[in-house]
């Protein structure tokens, strides 16, 4: 099936691992870093290579790459780029194509010949790789063209369509995808999921009936994942005019029925919601509705599945749901982090049980999973020690202030730099933990602006509490030529704060200056965030550089994803990643960000706080 060809990459070579009878994993790691279990050699198709790694040379419609490359360019913190500069990161190299290989049946390769050949003239001026002379983004796109294409499209058989996951021979194609945090995950996802929609979109349009019909769902653990990846997706506009809908805590059940009620005639490509939306609000209010949407369903996605699998009830609700899929075709799991107690777990949903017995189970991981990021300067900060007298409140105000002095001899001339290095996200434990430490910040830094996210914060309160940690405004909007030759340089040296193990570029001295002074009575464009585990998952926080956590988190999974709120692709990222940056012209100084971890005696006693420790030390993976 596979060729015997192993594609070699400088020193890495491709692996797999026998997760479970028959499932695959592929993925490039170097041997000795391996912690999944049972690691061998996989076989893999040498003509995956992308060409000189652009996301442009995908092999994936034009419509959909222009559409994807519009998206990346419009999201990313990469400043300038240009669409034809735009490299796949290793989980989109390493994914896309394998995941859309699914839909490269025969006929359909024959078809697309076929067309090539007669609509030539048409097809290079609309389709082909070049067009960005006449596709600007999705709304430019000549109607009358698109249209054509999709209808030249249409007869086309789906591939493995339709599906009975009942019958012993199930040809539901499971991809599980494990790529760092930050590393366009979702990309990854949305990618072929487009393509699949694109390219097959015809058949049910075509299809009279009077069921509504949604073609694809995405699921995410979070109401603030939901409004991010459609944001994201409709960030353009219409997503090569597919029909996609967010059903987020927002919608109401009548509004989510009159959605679907409409899908009857116009057909909803992409459902983006939390399960329990589905599995369980839409369930009962109308089942006859749930059971109809259910049975269209041909591509899904689960978006950090590990947790959506955790909450309660979503499993049952997850296994419901795919036994009543009758026309499934793809799944596509997505984590920042991968174990084998996941890929265990996994099988705890029937459906990729069954996929993994039969063969159809692939995992994809990228050498980079759950390795430290070198872009992170990593404290340590032991309140056991001398003056921080076993209270982690008081580190953290010597953290702040540390962040707050550096930043105002560093960036004084520079409002841009000012803006981002003075937004600090405090991650605790516990709720309770959280409104301590606000209560303890809020006398501290009067002027400062703290705000606390818990579960029972508001729809309305984390939209606006998160804006200026999800949005930023371009260097150009708060920075002009005159002030641009002061950037003063990073200073490289460190220095210990006296009475405590905190290392800063920063020297002062704690008998003359105390944080107090420092910040009481002074108007400070200070923001801080305190929140819990709730905002460690998914959200994508833009040029975030200073992150506190309070103790260490619960486990080494919840570490990974918690640092991985800062440093995230095209905000430096990992140090694969800089040779996307050509068009980064900001500043090197914006390259590194800090995460402060406070411990005490009693953390350290802990096996996985010390392995933590060891890990970045020696830089190794974590797990
Ligand atoms: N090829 C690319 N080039 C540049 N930027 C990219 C590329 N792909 C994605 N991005 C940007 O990278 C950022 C992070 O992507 P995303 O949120 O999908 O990460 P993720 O892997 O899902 O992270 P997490 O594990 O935390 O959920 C986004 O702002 C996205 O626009």
């Amino acid at each position: 099936m596979l060729n015997k060809k192993f594609f070699i990459l400088s020193r890495t070579r491709l692996y797999s691992i026998l997760t479970s009878k028959d499932s695959l994993v592929y993925g490039i790691r170097e041997k000795k870093a391996i912690s999944l279990s049972n690691l061998k050699d996989v076989e893999v198709n040498s003509n995956m290579h992308i060409k000189d790694n652009l996301f442009k040379n995908l092999p994936i419609t034009s419509v959909v790459k222009n559409c994807m490359l519009n998206l990346i360019k419009t999201d990313t913190t990469i400043k300038n780029i240009d669409i034809d500069e735009i490299k796949c990161s290793d989980i989109q190299r390493l994914s896309i194509p394998r995941i859309i290989q699914k839909n490269d049946t025969p006929v359909l390769k024959k078809f697309l010949d076929l067309v090539k050949e007669e609509h030539e003239i048409n097809m290079l001026t609309n389709f082909d790789d070049n067009t960005e002379s006449n596709f600007v983004g999705d709304l430019q796109m000549k109607q009358v063209n698109t249209s054509q294409y999709h209808n030249l499209l249409s007869g086309i058989e789906k591939p493995s369509y339709p599906v009975d996951i009942h019958d012993d021979k199930i040809d539901v194609d499971i991809f599980s995808i494990g790529a760092e945090t930050g590393s366009g995950k979702t990309v990854a996802f949305l990618t072929p999921l487009l393509e699949y929609l694109v390219l097959y979109r015809s058949n049910f349009n075509n299809e009279k009936n009077s069921s509504p019909i949604v073609r694809s769902v995405i699921f995410l653990p979070t109401n603030e994942l939901v409004n991010q990846v459609y944001d994201f997706l409709m960030k353009n506009g219409r997503p090569v005019h597919l029909n996609v809908k967010k059903f987020d805590i927002e919608v109401t059940p009548s509004q989510m029925i009159s959605s679907l009620r409409e899908s009857v005639e116009d057909p909803i490509d992409v459902v983006i919601c939390t399960p329990e939306k589905i599995t369980k609000s839409l369930k009962s209010i109308n089942p006859s509705y749930y059971s109809h949407l259910t049975n269209r369903v041909e591509y899904c996605v689960l978006d950090e599945t590990d947790i959506l699998m955790d909450k309660n009830g979503s499993l049952d609700g997850l296994n419901a749901f795919f036994k009543n899929c009758k026309n499934l075709n793809t799944i596509i799991n997505c984590s920042g982090t991968i174990t084998d107690n996941y890929l265990s777990n996994l099988k705890e949903l029937d459906i990729i049980k069954r996929a993994t017995e039969n063969n159809k189970h692939q995992v994809i991981i990228t050498k980079n999973l759950h390795k430290i990021n070198n872009n992170i300067n990593y404290y340590n900060i032991d309140c056991s020690i001398g003056a921080l007298s076993n209270s982690r409140i008081k580190a953290l105000g010597q953290v702040i202030f540390s962040i707050y002095k550096k930043n105002k001899r560093d960036y004084k001339n520079d409002p841009y730099f000012m803006k981002i290095f003075n937004r600090i996200m405090v991650f605790a434990n516990t709720k309770e933990s959280v409104l301590e430490i606000e209560e303890y910040l809020k006398r501290l830094l009067p002027n400062a602006n703290i705000q606390i996210l818990v579960k029972e914060t508001s729809v309305e309160d984390r939209k606006r509490i998160l804006y200026p940690y999800l949005n930023y405004s371009p260097r150009d909007e708060v920075f002009n030529e005159e002030t641009k030759t002061s950037i003063p340089k990073l200073v490289k040296k460190f220095e210990w704060i006296p009475d405590s193990n905190i290392k800063t570029p920063i020297i002062f001295s704690s008998d003359t200056v105390h944080p107090e002074d420092i910040f009481i009575n002074k108007k400070q464009d200070i923001n801080i965030l305190i929140t819990t585990d709730i905002l460690s998952r998914g959200i994508n926080f833009k040029k975030l550089k200073n992150l506190v956590l309070m103790e260490p988190p619960k486990n080494v999974l919840s570490f990974i994803h918690r640092i991985g709120r800062v440093c995230r692709y095209g905000d430096t990222g990992n140090e694969n990643y800089l040779s996307n940056i050509k068009a980064y012209n900001n500043n090197v100084i914006e390259k590194n960000a800090s995460v402060y971890m406070i411990t005490d005696l009693n953390d350290t006693k802990h096996n996985w706080v010390r392995d933590i420790k060891k890990a970045i030390t020696f830089k190794k993976k974590f797990i």
